[in-house]
């Protein structure tokens, strides 16, 4: 038995991966300098890299961003582990599976799309063989834009560890919980929450229930921050407490050295080596390169009190800026329960078209915005200047509505934005869940004029 320093180390069957989940214990903030040690005496204190490192362990520096990037947006943890992480053997190819990398080179496609959700996997699929790539933008090896991943898996990962060098992870579970076992300890994220799982750190998904599904986006650009508030003041939208940090928690083989697998997203395929000890062996730990949970149900809603759609740039929960000042290479925005009280206002979102290219996809219950067909599970993209905007049905009843007061607690929708246009993945356009005449939500919309 691989040993494990949290109470209950049954993590192979869901019963024991939701006991082991409901025990967990966090640090709170997003982006502090965290520090936690599962073994009283482990971490340093005064120095980084001591000459012997305390309790026989190895100091290692984890780097997410440059070393001199300004201060402000320097990520780095220091990690304090059994084995250093340069002791493995050789990394050979495996297979990509579903997974595709940008750059992208299929033929962009200007149509609005949408698609179901993903068919039922065949049995044993882990998160990582359950990931489908449905398309996006920029290039990983320049480690600029995105790629909207959606996942179904039916089996958690056992004896296998996941890392990508090419981007961080945000997760966002929609069906089934999920209990992510990291180099810096145990998360669990259930429908509602998203993890987000820093560049290059090494977890395993274990399911908490028989199947989980979701959507992913892996960020190839600077890593998500919260976004500056401005005018709205110190507080508002996602509250920094809120975003939950794990505590450490290590696995020591030592006993019976059972193999690891593990495998390294780089470049935009797979790698995979065969290491003889658990590479979740950090016992203590600090920095700011940390993977975190936020539940969404927290993100603090701002909208008009007076008249007008706001633009949904207030729903803004991270932001991943580029090089150029309030263009996002990709912002993570969520449609979170809400009031509408605008006067005279057209209340759900209006008609538009957007030099941002939108993927928007479905936790719970409906969106606002379309009346049927968009469903938790499935997701649409409207890229670079297509136009969308109210289904025909939404359109007609919010015209006539009466403008009450009217709470939106029927739904969790939430959007992945980015600077540029998302190319399709060659399986996305040619998916049997791609839903054909996604156009007709839009037509029979009348003439009004009258001159
Ligand atoms: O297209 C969408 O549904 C997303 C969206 C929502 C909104 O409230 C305003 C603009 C916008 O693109
Ligand atoms: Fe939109």
């Amino acid at each position: 038995m691989s040993r494990d320093n949290t109470s209950d180390a049954g993590r192979t069957d869901a019963n024991g991966a939701r006991k082991t989940a409901e025990a967990l214990t966090y640090l709170s903030g997003f982006g502090n300098e965290h520090s936690s040690e599962a073994v009283p005496g482990a971490l340093p204190h005064g120095r980084n890299s001591p000459q012997r490192a305390p309790l026989g362990l190895y100091a290692e520096q984890l780097s997410g961003t440059a070393f001199t990037e300004p201060r402000a947006h320097n990520r780095r943890s220091w990690l304090y582990r059994i084995r250093p992480s340069a002791a493995h053997p050789e990394f050979t190819r495996t297979d990509n599976g579903a997974i595709r990398t940008a750059p992208f080179t299929e033929t962009p496609d200007p149509n609005r799309l949408r698609w179901n959700p993903l068919p039922e996997p065949a049995p044993g699929t882990d998160f990582l063989a359950g990931l489908w790539t449905l398309g996006g933008n920029g290039d990983a090896t320049q480690r600029t834009g995105m790629a909207v991943h959606l996942y179904h898996a039916n089996s958690s990962m056992t004896n296998r560890v996941f890392s990508d060098a090419d981007g961080e992870l945000l997760v966002v579970p929609e069906r089934g919980g999920l209990l992510l076992r990291t180099e810096f300890g145990l998360l669990r994220a259930e429908p509602g929450e998203v993890a987000l799982i820093p560049r290059g750190v090494r977890f395993r998904v274990e399911l908490l229930d028989d199947s989980a599904r979701g959507y992913v986006c892996e960020n190839y650009g600077s890593p998500f921050q919260l976004p500056d508030l401005g005018p709205i003041g110190a507080n508002g939208l996602a509250n920094a407490r809120d975003f939950r940090a794990p505590v450490a928690a290590y696995e020591d083989d030592a006993a019976d050295g059972r193999p690891v697998e593990v495998v390294n997203k780089f470049c935009g395929n797979l790698w995979k080596a065969t290491y003889d000890h658990s590479p979740l062996d950090v016992v203590a730990w600090h920095g700011n390169h940390v993977p975190y949970v936020y539940d969404l149900h927290r993100f603090n809603v701002l909208g008009t009190i007076s008249y007008d759609h706001p633009d949904p740039s207030i729903f803004t929960v991270l932001t991943s800026p580029s090089d150029t000042p309030g263009l996002a290479g990709v912002d993570f925005v969520v449609f979170a329960p809400r009031w509408l009280v605008g006067e005279d206002t057209f209340r759900p979102p209006y008609f538009h078209r957007n030099v941002m290219s939108e993927y928007m996809g479905l936790i719970e219950g409906a969106y606002d915005a379309k009346a049927e067909g968009f469903v938790p599970g499935g997701g649409s993209l409207h890229n670079m200047m297509s136009a969308h905007g109210p289904d025909r049905d939404t359109f007609e009843k919010a015209s006539a509505a009466e403008l009450k007061p009217q709470k939106i607690d029927d739904g969790l929708a939430f959007m992945f934005e980015t600077r540029w246009p998302v190319t399709a993945t060659e399986q996305a356009a040619q998916a049997a869940h791609l839903q054909r005449g996604y156009d007709d939500v839009w037509e029979g919309l009348e003439r009004h004029f009258r001159n």
